[in-house]
């Protein structure tokens, strides 16, 4: 497929399977550098699977797919690691190392894609844990912060190599509306100075009244709200 480069993904006639099931069937999109997508569909209608999909973690077996340079369908077990450089993945359930502080935690993910300068990894875990306004958080362990402090030192972890597309899987979803929504914020934030966001969500409240675009998983259809519209109730999200 053709590199794009003002696309940070583009996907071609794709189908998604799980154990031999077709989940989402022809499907054709793209999203163009620095934009903000929402995913929304039912329970199992195939978010996280199209999420996946595009993080290299479900084989791709019809259809193209480019991410971040990389041709998904193509990609080899080698070059994985390369193409989540370039994206952050956010997921539900903060994954922090529970032994390590947060700068621990940082350092492990820069040591682990090949910095080496000690000091501008400091920097760099400086930056951001600025970004994500916890400047003064780098020595403490996670069980020391909160839910939303976690998931935003998972944000910030995302953010390290400064990627060009973040992939975030119910980023909210063990949080209480107040703390969504900040962390809505700081995705949003993150999106303004320019990384595109694809963001699966079940919460209808988050996504109501949004400017942003929505891809709807319905009866192994993805729906695109940038070419047509569709019912955007609080059923469409359970
Ligand atoms: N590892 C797996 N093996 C087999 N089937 C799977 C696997 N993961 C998901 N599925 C199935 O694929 C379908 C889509 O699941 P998926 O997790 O993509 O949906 P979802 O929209 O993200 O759902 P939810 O909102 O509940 O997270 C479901 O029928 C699910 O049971």
């Amino acid at each position: 497929m053709q590199q794009d480069s003002d696309n940070v993904v583009i996907a071609k006639d794709i189908t998604i399977f799980q154990s031999g099931q077709t989940i989402l069937e022809n499907v054709n999109f793209e999203i163009e550098k620095g934009e903000f997508v929402f995913v929304i569909g039912r329970t199992g209608g195939g978010k996280s699977s199209l999420l996946k999909t595009m993080y290299a973690d479900l084989p791709l077996q019809v259809g193209h797919m480019r991410v971040a340079g990389f041709n998904i369908d193509k990609i080899r077990r080698s070059d994985v690691p390369k193409l989540r450089r370039k994206i952050g993945i956010i997921f539900q359930d903060f994954q922090l190392f529970t032994d390590r502080t947060v700068a621990e935690n940082l350092m492990f993910v820069l040591k682990a894609t090949g910095w080496k300068e000690k000091s501008k990894m400091k920097t760099r875990i400086s930056e951001v844990l600025m970004q994500v306004g916890l400047g003064s958080m780098a020595s403490k362990m996670p069980y020391q912060l909160s839910g939303g402090e976690q998931q935003r030192i998972v944000i910030a972890r995302a953010l390290l190599n400064e990627p060009v597309l973040l992939i975030a899987d119910e980023p909210t979803g063990n949080l209480d509306p107040d703390v969504s929504q900040g962390i809505f914020k700081l995705f949003e934030e993150i999106n303004n100075s320019g990384t595109a966001v694809i963001m699966a969500t079940h919460d209808h409240e988050l996504v109501k009244g949004q400017k942003y675009r929505i891809l709807k998983c319905e009866n192994r259809e993805l729906l695109d709200s940038s070419r047509e519209s569709f019912e955007l109730s609080a059923r469409s999200f359970h």
